[in-house]
């Protein structure tokens, strides 16, 4: 079915399946009957003769089309607002009316011009498949366009579907076939927000790795709220990821968003977290130095892609080791984008008027001070804690430990630091990584050195003191330590 111009705002996530529910079973309830559905099908952009197909089958099993159909346009990245619109073009006043209070006001004259179209015009509403495109939006734009207000944007300018349409949807059965039926024994790792299954896809030829994002079984307000957040997050993932193709991103291959339960699909990452990879986990093997040097410049180069790619920033939110994955030749990825905002670089008109982040809340012991205390938003967050992932790549300390004297991993090399003027012996010698092999030769130990300063330096107090990522590629690539930052 052809593309039509039902606009939308691009940061706009209301997804169909985030309206409320009763809402969204009153739509559902009025199409199911007399197959109404199968009429607004055809204005529906995305959505294939196959999906209608799909939808009648579903029908056969005495479940709702409409529900299958809504969310598979869903999945296809349309929102509420882009049924409303869509109820307009197909002039279902009474469905309108139902779903009203799930979109911005500024579209509600809509249905003034449903009633009152211009009196010249002739019935201009026919399946997309009946005209060309270009008729279609001409007559659209007389009899449901959006409000005045609403930017003219095509649906080809959404940048939020241009970034799902390059993501491969996948059916939530694919993903059942692909992971055991999501077996406890592919388990591969757990979340804050649901768990990742390991498993095999013929869709995208070869491993993958399965979020499946925790469906919470708490029908409270509360409960539909978390539930909400953690698809928001999702969603958020999704988004980021697909725009943002690098060697040092993590790829998202896949996504499926109509099951019981959303499920993001990613490359697998053979030698999972760098967490992982520093504790030594499932016995495996230290990291060398050179590994170690390859992980933080990849690292690096990752956020320095996110911080400079785009015309706004992006903001990370969550670097942590746990959240750095390593393919099977150790390659670096970052992942975890589900708390990735648009933000202010470190520049002097962003003093001005930082972005405040009510969602931010990484991990604790990663997050900057100047977050904590005032909620600022600037890439030097990330510097923070991308400070920290090399304080513990250098020490195999972690960032946080109750066990430890003292507790914070800054606050301890800091004290080290101390100690080692004292014994007036070399930093390194007493910070390092007691797990990792020992230092071969110069070139090792000047750079352990040098992760330790870098780690310091980005992990400084006062944000305007840390290098920027461009300073720590420069640093660790060349071995050198930043100046006066410390
Ligand atoms: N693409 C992947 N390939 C291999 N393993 C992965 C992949 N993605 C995640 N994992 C494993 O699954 C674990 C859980 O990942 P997930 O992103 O859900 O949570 P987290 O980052 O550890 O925690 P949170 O999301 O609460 O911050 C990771 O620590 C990692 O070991």
């Amino acid at each position: 079915m052809e593309n039509s111009d039902i606009t939308n705002d691009s940061n706009d996530i209301n997804f169909i399946i985030f309206m409320k529910r009763e809402i969204l079973q009153q739509i559902c309830d009025i199409l199911d009957t007399d197959n109404t559905w199968e009429t607004i099908a055809p204005y529906m952009p995305g959505i294939q003769l196959r999906d209608v197909e799909g939808c009648k089958r579903y029908a056969s099993y005495n479940k709702s089309p409409t529900m299958l159909l809504l969310r598979v346009w869903c999945a296809k990245g349309y929102t509420a607002t882009h049924l409303y619109q869509l109820f307009a073009k197909t002039k279902l006043i009474r469905l309108m009316r139902i779903m009203k209070s799930e979109v911005d006001e500024k579209y509600h004259e809509l249905e003034f011009k449903v009633l009152n179209p211009p009196r010249k015009t002739k019935r201009n509403v026919q399946p997309p498949g009946s005209q060309s495109a270009s008729r279609l939006k001409k007559t659209e734009s007389k009899d449901a366009s959006p409000a005045p207000t609403q930017s003219t944007s095509s649906t080809t300018n959404d940048p939020l579907r241009i970034a799902i349409e390059g993501t491969l949807p996948v059916t939530y059965f694919e993903l059942l076939e692909a992971t055991n039926g999501f077996s406890a024994s592919n388990v591969i790792g757990k979340g804050g927000y649901g768990t990742v299954y390991k498993g095999e896809m013929k869709a995208t030829g070869g491993m993958v790795a399965v979020k499946r994002i925790l469906a919470g079984n708490d029908s409270s307000a509360h409960g539909s709220k978390v539930e909400k957040e953690r698809l928001r997050q999702s969603l958020t993932e999704l988004r980021t990821l697909a725009r943002f193709r690098h060697d040092n991103i993590l790829p998202i291959y896949a996504y499926s968003l109509e099951g019981p339960e959303p499920c993001l699909v990613y490359q697998f990452m053979a030698n999972g977290s760098l967490e992982d990879r520093l504790l030594c986990r499932k016995g495996t093997a230290p990291l060398t130095w050179i590994q170690r040097k390859e992980i933080s410049i990849g690292a690096a180069r990752g956020l320095l892609f996110l911080h400079s790619f785009a015309k706004t920033p992006i903001i990370h939110g969550d670097v942590k080791t746990a959240n750095i994955l390593l393919d099977k030749h150790m390659e670096p990825k970052l992942g975890d984008f589900g708390l990735c905002r648009d933000g202010q670089a470190e520049v002097e008109a962003a003093e001005k008027c930082p972005l405040i982040a009510s969602h931010i809340k990484g991990t604790l012991a990663y997050l900057a001070p100047e977050f904590i205390t005032s909620k600022i938003l600037t890439t030097k967050l990330d510097v923070y804690s991308y400070g920290i992932v090399l304080l513990e790549i250098a020490s195999g300390q972690r960032a946080y430990s109750d066990t430890r004297e003292t507790r914070g991993l800054v606050e301890y090399c800091l004290v080290t630091k101390e100690l080692a003027e004292h014994r007036n012996v070399r930093l390194r010698e007493i910070l390092i990584d007691k797990r990792a092999p020992p230092l071969a030769n110069e070139a090792e130990e000047s750079f352990l050195e040098t992760l330790i300063d870098v780690g310091l330096a980005g992990a400084l107090n006062d944000r305007k003191l840390r290098p920027t990522m461009a300073q720590i590629v420069e640093y660790l690539c060349k071995n050198v330590v930043p100046n006066g930052q410390q």
